[in-house]
């Protein structure tokens, strides 16, 4: 029946019963009811009523683009019968019923072409959208792909834009070593060897000066290259003006673009920065004026401060720029370092880049999502960098505070905790941090923010400093409300992670490697003492030493702690070796919270204090951006941290701007890796006798000659009144093991000479390695891996001296060494006697981190060969800071440049990443 051929004459009506068409007409009639009316079964019964009726089995409808009409000459076949032309919208719907004298219906091909066209148009309509559908998400996939790569293409060109320049400083200072005959060879391969001259005679410095001077000017032209306009030149106009610079010489502002030399040299394969350079010409030689950077002079910020008229004049007078600065803060910095301050170039680089703008009135959008800053500031010991990041982040905090002064309830809400900080700052021993806590005090002063320090008094009050539960308030400010809601909180690792998990969460492994330790007992925190949610900045001082292989992982996990706290996981915190952590039940559920746990670690079987060292951790989510204000400062970049920078904060290295290809996370002033200018290297041979008399010899020399300059001073102003004497100078000793200073400091003190000595507290006697790490986690960064006795025992603890005794609650015992107050720090004119007072500090690398000291300490000197550039860098930048003179004498065999040793500071560049990615200098670790 289905294959009959039904020709009927006309159409002349449909109707519908129950579901079945019923159509009257001529050929076609069927098929045309049937797609009108939509239903599968049609009677055609012709109009003549000869024919019955007879049901037709509707075929599928057509495939798109196939006629349901048959094809054209079919249709054209068609009698010349009336035609009732309907709208192509009209549809009748099934239940329509037409009576059987209604007109027949018969679409013209034209709408039945119109039909099938719409049809079609609709079938790749939905079938385009489908497509766009699927392709719509494989687009998406593909935008972040390219997102992604562009992010790591900007990142890469800033890494390689940061060690082109690293490597073209070497390179120029290459040249100007050639130009004037110094030493300054070119290993064959990628080795470069250097030598130290730090003697060179000034004339001969003038001399090759002119020379270069008057090379010919396509020579110079030919040198030129791009480089990355960091910072604009210090004092380049004073010596223009062939004065000598000083820190208070205004910056010039005229300087015109310029350009580098162009290297003439291959860098190393690797291309890291070259630690051995530290050799700076004294700035009077003419080179440094031509080599000057001129791409970017600092920035003239505006003289007057629209926000402030009683600013205004001191603003005007004062180099320091406000705005951006909050006049508050201005005039503390006048009071700390007096009116003719300047900013360093660290300083610029940190107001120009990170400090916050002060905001315009009415347009604070206190609901905007603030953009979190990342910086790495690398400039030479004493420079200045305290101040370059406690000025964006004491800004920062003070104008957030005001912002948030309406909903000051938060705080409210939060007071089930002993410390809600909203700052952190993070130092490597107790002795740095505290005195970052009293400088971050007294620039406090006028904005009012609370600086809190931690001591050695514990967590909750157990131990001495029990009101404040083991942090020491006496810094924070008169108008300190709470000493439990700190603008900022100063402290080592250790101790911060010691008040996030409670005390004696690390002890596992100190005492399973120390069998003379009395075991120390995990006890968690009573209460939770500290609240990391409302943390906005982290600084990590002397970065270089709390990311090294000892620090790290604490350094790390506190990062987690406070990201995690805000609601963030951090991507560089993929993996996690935590020495420790997971002995303790109640640490490892702390971390568990905050990291999934790898399933081999089972953290079960460590209940009971079973070694469980260096296990992974793995963290889920996580995303590369951290949740608060990052700022680290080192004045060193090994390889080291480099390369574990570009591991774990990829972003220092991204791009901040799109126009300029330079403008990293990383600010640096032209002077890394160099001794600070003002500093003059001497060197003594010992005598082949006792080494012990000879740095006795020395230091009395050092004293006559303050006697001699004294008496010579009196004499030239023709005074015949007595001048008061002037206290003797004061001399730091570094040596690099505990033994020897303990045998300097006794000789010396039989000679009738005070000192003061200090090294890490280390009372074990223990030759392994884990007790290195856990006196390193207690804040002593640098335990001396070599400091073992001939029985290969560790050297007791320093105790029962008067002075000498590490105190990690206050700075006492560095008293008269330590800068307190730079103002009030100048020489004493009373003469103390050196039987009374000490005037030497005997020590380790112990304190070569950092610490600030005072004016009066003029000589560093170093009787040991130190372990490798790095250290020698910090040991002798303890003296000659903030521009002042100082002298750096190095006792060694062989004297002259070669005295500080060959073997210590002309080790070859091994270069790069040793197996674990650690830096090797001299084939040593730099941090072992
Ligand atoms: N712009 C300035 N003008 C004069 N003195 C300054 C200036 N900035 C800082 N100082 C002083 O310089 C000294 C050294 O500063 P600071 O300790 O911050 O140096 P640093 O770069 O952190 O050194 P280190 O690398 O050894 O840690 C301090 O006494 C400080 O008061």
């Amino acid at each position: 029946m289905s294959s009959s051929v039904f020709l009927l004459s006309s159409l002349r009506g449909v109707s519908l019963r129950g579901g079945t068409a019923i159509a009257m007409g001529t050929r076609n009639t069927g098929t045309a009811a049937r797609w009108r009316l939509r239903t599968r079964s049609v009677h055609v019964l012709r109009k003549s009523g000869k024919g019955k009726g007879m049901e037709m089995n509707s075929p599928p409808p057509p495939p798109p683009g196939e006629s349901r009409y048959g094809n054209k000459r079919e249709g054209n076949k068609r009698g010349s019968s009336k035609r009732i032309r309907r709208s192509p919208t009209h549809s009748p719907s099934p239940s329509l019923k037409h009576s059987d004298n209604s007109p027949t219906y018969r679409p013209s091909p034209r709408f039945k072409k119109q039909l099938i066209l719409q049809e079609a148009q609709n079938r790749i309509a939905l079938f385009q959208a489908e497509r766009e559908r699927e392709r719509g998400g494989l687009r998406k996939e593909k935008e972040e792909e390219k997102e992604k790569e562009e992010r790591e293409k900007r990142r890469r060109e800033g890494v390689r834009m940061l060690r082109e320049s690293m490597v073209s400083d070497r390179q120029r200072q290459l040249q100007r070593e050639r130009g004037r005959g110094n030493m300054g060879k070119l290993g064959s391969g990628s080795r470069w060897k250097y030598e130290i001259e730090g003697s060179l005679s000034k004339e001969r410095e003038r001399r090759v000066g002119r020379e270069v001077q008057q090379r010919p000017l396509e020579l110079q032209k030919s040198q030129k290259r791009r480089i990355i306009p960091l910072s604009s030149p210090p004092f380049d106009s004073r010596i223009q003006s062939g004065q000598k610079p000083s820190w208070s010489q205004k910056p010039s502002t005229s300087a015109k673009p310029s350009f580098g030399n162009k290297p003439s040299i291959k860098p190393n394969n690797n291309g890291l920065p070259q630690l051995k350079e530290f050799y700076r010409p004294p700035p009077s030689f003419p080179s440094y004026t031509q080599r000057k950077l001129k791409l970017s002079t600092f920035p003239s910020f505006p003289k007057t401060s629209p926000h402030s008229s009683s600013s205004s004049s001191l603003s005007s007078s004062f180099a320091f720029p406000s705005p951006p600065l909050l006049p508050g803060l201005l005039s503390s910095l006048h009071d700390i370092l007096g009116p003719e301050a300047r900013p360093t170039d660290i300083q610029r680089l940190s107001i120009e880049n990170i400090v916050d703008p002060l905001p315009i009135a009415n347009a604070v959008d206190a609901t905007a999502a603030p953009e979190h800053k990342e910086y790495l500031l690398a400039s030479e010991t004493g420079s200045g960098k305290s101040i370059a990041y406690l000025l964006p982040l004491l800004q920062s905090l003070k104008l957030s505070e005001w912002a948030n002064s309406s909903s000051s309830s938060n705080f409210e809400s939060l007071s089930e905790y002993t410390y809600t900080p909203r700052s952190l700052i993070l130092a490597p021993t107790h002795e740095l941090a505290r005195q970052l806590s009293g400088f971050a005090k007294m620039l406090c002063h006028e904005i009012k923010l609370r600086v809190v320090c931690t001591s050695k008094a514990n967590v909750g009050g157990r131990e001495r400093g029990g009101a404040r539960g083991g942090v020491d308030t006496r810094h924070s400010s008169p108008s300190s409300t709470s000493a439990g809601n700190p603008d900022i909180m100063v402290s080592t690792p250790m101790k911060f992670l010691e008040m996030i998990f409670g005390r004696g969460w690390d002890n596992h492994t100190h005492n399973t490697s120390t069998s003379s330790t009395s075991a120390s007992t995990f006890n968690p925190p009573t209460k939770r003492t500290l609240n990391l949610t409302q943390i906005e900045w982290i600084i990590i001082d002397e970065a270089d030493v709390l990311f090294d292989p000892d620090f790290n992982t604490f350094t790390r996990l506190i990062l987690e702690q406070v990201a995690r706290a805000k609601g963030r996981v951090v991507e560089s915190e993929k993996e996690v070796k935590v020495l420790s952590a997971g002995c303790y039940p109640e640490v490892a559920q702390g971390l568990e919270e905050s990291l999934e746990v790898d399933n081999s670690l089972g953290l079960g079987e460590a209940k009971g204090g079973e070694a469980d060292t260096g296990k992974t951790w793995t963290l889920s989510g996580s995303t590369t951006r951290y949740p608060f204000n990052l700022i680290l400062t080192t004045a060193t970049i090994p390889p080291a941290l480099l390369v574990y920078l570009e591991q774990y904060h990829p972003m220092l290295f991204v791009n901040r701007s799109s126009s300029s290809l330079s403008n990293t996370g990383i600010l640096r002033s032209p002077n890394l890796h160099h001794l600070p200018p003002s500093l003059k290297i001497e060197h003594v041979n010992w005598s082949g006798g006792n080494k012990l008399a000879d740095i006795e010899k020395r230091l009395r020399a050092v004293w006559m000659e303050d006697e001699r300059i004294q008496g010579g001073s009196t004499m030239a102003m023709g005074s015949t009144t007595t001048t008061p004497p002037t206290e003797p100078s004061k001399i730091i000793i570094f040596c690099n093991k505990s033994t020897k200073v303990l045998e300097l400091g006794d000789y010396l003190e039989r000679k009738g000479i005070k000192t003061v000595v200090l090294t890490s507290t280390i009372r074990e006697s223990l030759n392994n390695d884990k007790l290195v790490k856990s006196d390193v986690a207690k804040g002593d960064w640098r335990v001396e891996a070599e400091e073992e006795n001939s029985k290969g025992q560790r050297d007791v603890e320093i105790e029962g001296k008067e002075g000498s005794e590490r105190r990690r609650g206050s700075n006492k015992h560095l008293n008269g060494f330590l800068n307190v107050k730079p103002s009030s720090s100048p020489l004493s004119t009373s003469l103390t006697p050196l039987s009374s007072t000490p005037h030497v500090l005997l020590t380790t690398s112990l304190l070569s981190r950092g610490l600030d000291f005072s004016p009066s300490v003029k000589h560093v000197f170093i009787v040991d060969e130190p372990r490798n550039v790095v250290d020698f860098l910090h040991r002798a930048g303890r003296t000659g800071r903030a521009g002042r003179e100082g002298v750096v004498v190095v006792f060694g065999r062989g004297g002259g440049r070669g005295g500080i040793g060959r073997k210590g500071l002309d080790m070859e560049w091994r270069g790069g990443r040793g197996k674990q990615g650690k830096a090797r200098e001299g084939g040593r670790s730099l941090f072992t």
